[in-house]
């Protein structure tokens, strides 16, 4: 697998982007509030160590005895203690909430990403889509827990040991703190410049990586076209790149350490000084001297965590833009504001009247927003649609379809056949005009409604890595065994599931992969089946069917299309001539329709094609049924 694409640095931080997304980890206060808690706990009793130290000192230091030195060393004890309970309270809790949010991210995102229409899928490519939902919903949340559990920290810290100091000698506390600001803008800086040659070196690796993988798997073609100099050059070129970025990255951190020790000691040594002057004059103790020594030290740790989570931001902020872009994407295909109002109103009066067990039966079975049931009529209106500017797919089409017909889709590739389906099912909408069902625009009744009255046995149908029977039940999960049963026979699929290992228990491989084509779509048309759909739309296989599966098919599309509404995109001979239309699509419009022998009578484009298409194909069917 390749390695995601390292995106651009944003310097500017976002910040109504990151309170959006810090927005899922409020939506786990339970285990949000016990982190901060610790986190400040934790803060406060890092900076509570000196103050012991300093007790202890003083207590030496003025001549006190073993006895004296009890409480300082069990204070430390407990603290210690508390140190380490907290530790486990804030690994529990950080981890806890980087999974909770990347679930809740994720499943945000999915949901969404099922809203969406297909036209949202046309322009976005899986891969980019996968990148969202795995590698930037994580990133996100790993650094809305640990980031959000150092940020708490590191500022607690600072604050606490500053406040602190200025309570036990406010002039050496602000002459450690003047050490203060170049600490922050170094870290800063060099956290920024070492994050960016880090990905320069990951991105560099990859490329390393890939040119390995083409160089050894093209070597033949290297070696036949001599490019081997040429290629070992480009090598030597990227090599050379990682080379430069690897040793920048080592200089950086050489760099960066010393000096923010350096900037460290600085402070203790100002502090030794100033602070050693006031205990030569007494008017500080020996401890006050040596706790600050060690504050100075301190302030390192809390300011490169932080300049190390600002950094993460800055350069997750591409990543949190996308995911959260993806969130506010509004599907273009859905329910209007009267229709949901329809919906709302039809579920609150038939609630009571029909107490059914699950709702989602009663959205399958009963026309929800209040129109019949009963799809009767389909009709395309003066309908036009493209997919994009460039080119018109149907121009001012028009059809009628009545309950009880089948309409097969013939025509050349391109044509617009499969359009003419997606716009039945409201994958897509039409640009102008109409399509109605019972005579009133779909767009007036229920999105939900209507899928659920669809039946779609595609071409190279998908099917799920599970069962036999989980995948036929995937049409209506409430199916019983029973059920499932009637309709792979009905279909004619129970026999070839009976030969499989384990009937309808056996497992079919991811994509269905352990069946053939023709078994797959016996399977998906039990599944279409099993909704009980009112419309049924087939894309028929046009390859690897044997002709035995093709005639169970044939069988099973007479019986199943009894009483509804029926479109196929026929390949078929059998099934074109048992159709009641038969359309010729071309360049989006109707070339020619009618029934099989009104069409051959035409001598026109459906003559040609059977010629040339389908008369070998008649020619057997001829025989097959005259034996
Ligand atoms: N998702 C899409 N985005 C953009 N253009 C598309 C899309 N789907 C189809 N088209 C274009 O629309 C036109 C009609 O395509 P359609 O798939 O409806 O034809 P078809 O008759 O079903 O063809 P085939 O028999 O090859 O499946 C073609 O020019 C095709 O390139």
């Amino acid at each position: 697998m390749t390695n995601p694409p390292e995106e651009e640095f944003q310097s500017k931080i976002n910040f109504d982007l990151w309170r959006r997304i810090f927005r899922f980890a409020l939506n786990h206060k339970r285990l949000l509030i016990p982190l901060a808690a610790s986190a400040i706990v934790l803060s406060l009793i890092d900076a509570a160590y000196p103050i012991i130290t300093m007790m202890a000192v003083d207590i030496v230091h003025n001549g006190g005895v073993a006895k004296d030195l009890i409480p300082p060393a069990l204070l430390f004890l407990g603290l210690s203690v508390t140190l380490a309970a907290l530790v486990y309270v804030f690994i529990r809790c950080a981890g806890g909430i980087s999974h909770h949010i990347a679930y809740d991210i994720k499943r945000d995102c999915f949901k969404r990403l099922q809203e969406l229409e297909f036209a949202f899928y046309d322009k976005q490519p899986t891969g980019w889509l996968i990148s969202r939902l795995t590698a930037d919903c994580d990133r996100l949340s790993r650094i809305m827990a640990w980031g959000f559990l150092d940020v708490m920290w590191g500022s607690f810290f600072v604050f606490a040991m500053t406040i602190t100091m200025l309570i036990i000698n406010w002039k050496l506390a602000l002459i450690v703190l003047a050490t203060l600001p170049p600490l922050i803008a170094i870290s800063v800086y060099f956290q920024k410049r070492m994050l960016l040659t880090s990905r320069l070196i990951r991105k560099h690796n990859a490329r390393i990586t890939a040119s390995y993988n083409e160089g050894i798997a093209g070597v033949k073609t290297t070696k036949t076209l001599g490019r081997e100099t040429e290629n070992l050059n480009e090598f030597e070129g990227m090599s050379e790149d990682m080379y430069s970025a690897s040793v920048r990255r080592a200089f950086l951190s050489a760099v960066y350490l010393p000096l923010v020790m350096l900037i460290g000691s600085v402070g203790s040594g100002l502090a030794l000084w100033y602070g050693g002057l006031d205990v030569l004059d007494e008017t500080i103790s020996l401890g006050v001297l040596v706790a600050f020594i060690s504050y100075a030290g301190n302030f390192f740790h809390p300011i490169n965590q932080i300049a190390t989570i600002l950094a993460e931001i800055q350069g997750a902020q591409a990543a949190g833009e996308r995911v959260m872009s993806l969130l506010a994407t509004e599907p273009k295909i859905k329910d209007s504001p009267e229709v949901l109002q329809k919906i709302a109103q039809r579920s609150a009066e038939l609630q009571p009247a029909t107490p059914l067990q699950d709702p989602s039966t009663q959205i399958a079975t009963l026309a929800i927003d209040g129109y019949a049931t009963h799809i009767n009529e389909i009709q395309f209106a003066d309908v036009t649609f493209s997919y994009n500017e460039k080119e018109q797919v149907l121009k001012r089409f028009n059809l009628t379809v009545k309950r009880g017909q089948t309409i097969a889709l013939v025509g050349p590739s391109g044509g617009g056949k499969s359009t003419i389906v997606s716009l039945v099912s409201r994958f897509y909408e039409p640009d102008s005009g109409e399509v109605r069902l019972n005579g009133t625009d779909y767009r007036q009744r229920s999105l939900e409604w209507l899928q659920g009255q669809l039946g779609i046995v595609l071409q190279t149908p998908h099917l799920f890595n599970g069962s036999v029977k989980e995948n036929i039940r995937y049409g209506r999960l409430e199916a019983t065994d029973e059920e499932i049963r009637d309709a792979a026979q009905l279909v004619n699929a129970h026999d070839f599931i009976m030969k499989l290992e384990n009937g309808y228990d056996t497992t079919i491989g991811e994509g269905g992969a352990r069946l053939s084509t023709g078994e797959r779509q016996l399977i998906s048309f039990a599944r279409a089946l099993i909704a009980n759909p009112q419309i049924f739309i087939m894309d028929e296989a046009t390859s690897s069917i044997d002709t035995e599966t093709e005639k169970l098919i044939q069988d099973g599309m007479q019986r199943v299309f009894d009483g509804r509404i029926s479109f196929v995109i026929a390949h078929r001979l059998s099934t074109i001539r048992s159709a009641d239309q038969i359309l010729v699509i071309n360049k989006g419009e109707i070339e020619e329709q009618g029934t099989h022998q009104e069409l051959l009578a035409n001598r026109g484009h459906y003559y040609e094609l059977y010629v040339n298409q389908f008369r070998r194909e008649g020619e057997t069917l001829a025989i097959e049924e005259a034996g």
